[in-house]
């Protein structure tokens, strides 16, 4: 099973959940959280507007190997990914995927109640806002909209699914290089097309996709994508010479970047410092029962790494856990100590 497209628990939309913590954004910090809620036998539920786990990793690098993460000199994104749902899973998490946090208010004795858009309410005794850039969205590919489903993809979280396609890659960036990369061994044919000559990549990327043979076109855009049903080939350009070119085509990963915005979070009168949210030593926010953890937090000094997030979601977690029921210590113990 691969995390990124199926993890377990998923509710159903408008449904009423009853938590002690929700996360907001399943990233690895989200993640991490739900597992150190879990571990503090506390319940716990996550929602994230994307639908698989992993936040910008998943989106973004998941054949990325990370050099930094404590304890793994070398670990790929998808892996981490997935050890991360496996270390939570035996708490039983419920996820929340697909659904955007849209709306935060208060119950009767001061909970907080956070509504998706997709209608699901969930009543917390605590939320940890572990949002990251926000809610991601792929810039499009203007050519390609009416293929969305169709042929052509934003992401790639199975690689398998494009086994033997003719398979055209549109961007410059490490994500359009990684998967060039990735899906070339799968794939009848690779074709990457930038439309510059010069590509944001890191150098030794585009050497590596070089050195497996796959074409790169540059200074040329997509004009069109066309198919009777699913896609079957596209039209470039040469921005200069204006000729034009048909390749066949099965798949087209637009990867064209993302834009990020906090978007709802930005009205729920959280104290924000340079668009991000401003903590405390506690990751407590501004709002009662409302703590923040990794990328989506600012404070003087901050560093924005997966390990940060980690050690400040347990931070979080361990505070929200003293204010959903007071009589309960803020350090839980080593989990060394806990019978397996
Ligand atoms: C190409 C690349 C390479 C990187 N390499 C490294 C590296 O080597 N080492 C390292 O430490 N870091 C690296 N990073 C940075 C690292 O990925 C981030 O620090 C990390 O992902 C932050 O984790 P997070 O859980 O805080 O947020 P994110 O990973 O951004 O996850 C946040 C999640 O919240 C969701 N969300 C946001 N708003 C809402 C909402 N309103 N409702 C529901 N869901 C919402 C988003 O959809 C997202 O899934 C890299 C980043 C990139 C782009």
């Amino acid at each position: 099973m691969s995390v990124l497209t199926d993890v377990p628990a998923t509710t159903s939309a408008a449904d009423v959940v009853d938590t002690d913590i929700l996360i907001i954004g399943a990233g690895p910090s989200g993640l991490y959280g739900a597992y150190y809620a879990g571990f503090r036998g506390l319940r716990v539920a996550v929602m994230d507007v994307l639908p698989q786990c992993g936040g910008q990793i998943s989106a973004m690098y998941p054949e990325k190997p990370i050099f930094d993460i404590a304890g793994f000199p070398s670990v790929r994104g998808r892996d981490l990914v997935d050890g991360l749902v496996a270390q939570a899973e035996p708490y039983g998490p419920v996820y929340l995927l697909g659904q955007r946090a849209v709306e935060l208010s208060r119950d009767e004795d001061g909970h907080p109640v956070v509504r998706s858009d997709t209608g699901t309410t969930v009543r917390a005794g605590a939320v940890v806002i572990t949002g990251g850039v926000g809610t991601f969205t792929p810039r499009p590919l203007p050519a390609g909209e009416d293929y969305l489903g169709r042929g052509q993809v934003y992401f790639v979280p199975d690689p398998s699914v494009h086994t033997g396609h003719d398979i055209v890659i549109v961007g410059g960036g490490d994500s359009a290089f990684d998967w060039a990369a990735t899906l070339a061994p799968l794939a009848r044919s690779v074709k990457l097309v930038h439309r510059r000559d010069r590509f944001r990549a890191h150098g030794a990327t585009v050497e590596k996709v070089r050195s497996l043979g796959i074409e790169i076109i540059t200074d040329t855009e997509v004009t069109g994508l066309h198919g009777a049903d699913d896609l079957e080939k596209v039209t470039i350009r040469h921005r200069l010479t204006k000729d034009t070119r048909t390749l066949p085509a099965q798949t087209v990963v637009a990867a064209l970047g993302f834009t990020a915005d906090l978007g709802p979070l930005q009205n729920w009168g959280l104290e924000l410092q340079a668009r991000r949210i401003a903590v405390d030593t506690r990751m407590a926010t501004s709002l009662p029962r409302v703590f923040a953890a990794g990328d989506i937090t600012d404070y003087p000094g901050k560093v924005r790494l997966i390990a940060v997030g980690f050690g400040e979601v347990a931070t979080a977690v361990n505070n929200a856990a003293t204010v959903i029921d007071p009589e309960a210590m803020l350090f839980p113990g080593h989990s060394t100590e806990k019978e397996n």
